[in-house]
């Protein structure tokens, strides 16, 4: 069996946070805001894992009430994720990614965070898309304000790629 799923994640841009995307430190005057590290990507990611799943949400798995989750690493909460999709025998067919952000310039790091979610995921860089986009100067993103990533990913069934 194939099954897809979509996730879309925000956070606000502060003074005084580090800016980790995509499990990437990236040097920028400001961070992501968030109960656990914010790794925006990372959490559009993971909802799109669970979505695929049908499992619903990073929210409902890691409530950002519980100081268990207080500056969590995502990359650990994409671990645990999918460990989920492990134990139901599915395989990660592709994940196309997303980050919307009119600054800091992603590019650089781009092929560095592929690697370090095909690693999450027991993948390969090449199963993994990730693109960035400005708004051009429009919006919340636009501003500044905050910077937004969508993830889409197919999973295969074991059974079917076995
Ligand atoms: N934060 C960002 C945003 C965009 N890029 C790269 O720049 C290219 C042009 O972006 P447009 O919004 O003008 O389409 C795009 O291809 C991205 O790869 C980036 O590195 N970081
Ligand atoms: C990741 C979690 C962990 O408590 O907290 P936040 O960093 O606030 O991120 P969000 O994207 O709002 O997802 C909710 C939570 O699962």
């Amino acid at each position: 069996m194939i099954r897809v799923g979509q996730g879309f994640d925000v956070h606000q841009l502060t003074e005084g946070r580090p800016c980790i995307i995509g499990g990437v430190h990236i040097p920028y005057e400001k961070g992501l805001l968030g109960h656990s590290d914010a790794d925006v990507l990372l959490h559009a990611l993971s909802d799109a894992i669970l979505g695929a799943l049908g499992l619903g949400d990073i929210g409902r798995h890691f409530p950002d009430t519980d100081p268990a989750f207080k500056d969590a690493d995502s990359l650990k909460l994409l671990e645990e994720v999918w460990s989920m999709a492990k134990e139901k025998g599915y395989s990660l067919g592709n994940a196309d990614c997303t980050i919307i952000a009119q600054k800091p310039k992603m590019a650089p790091y781009i092929p560095q965070m592929a690697e370090i979610m095909a690693k999450a995921m027991n993948a390969e860089p090449e199963q993994i898309n990730v693109k960035a986009t400005t708004t051009e100067q429009l919006g919340f993103t636009g501003r500044g304000e905050g910077i937004a990533a969508q993830a889409v990913v197919c999973l295969v069934s074991d059974m079917l790629s076995s």
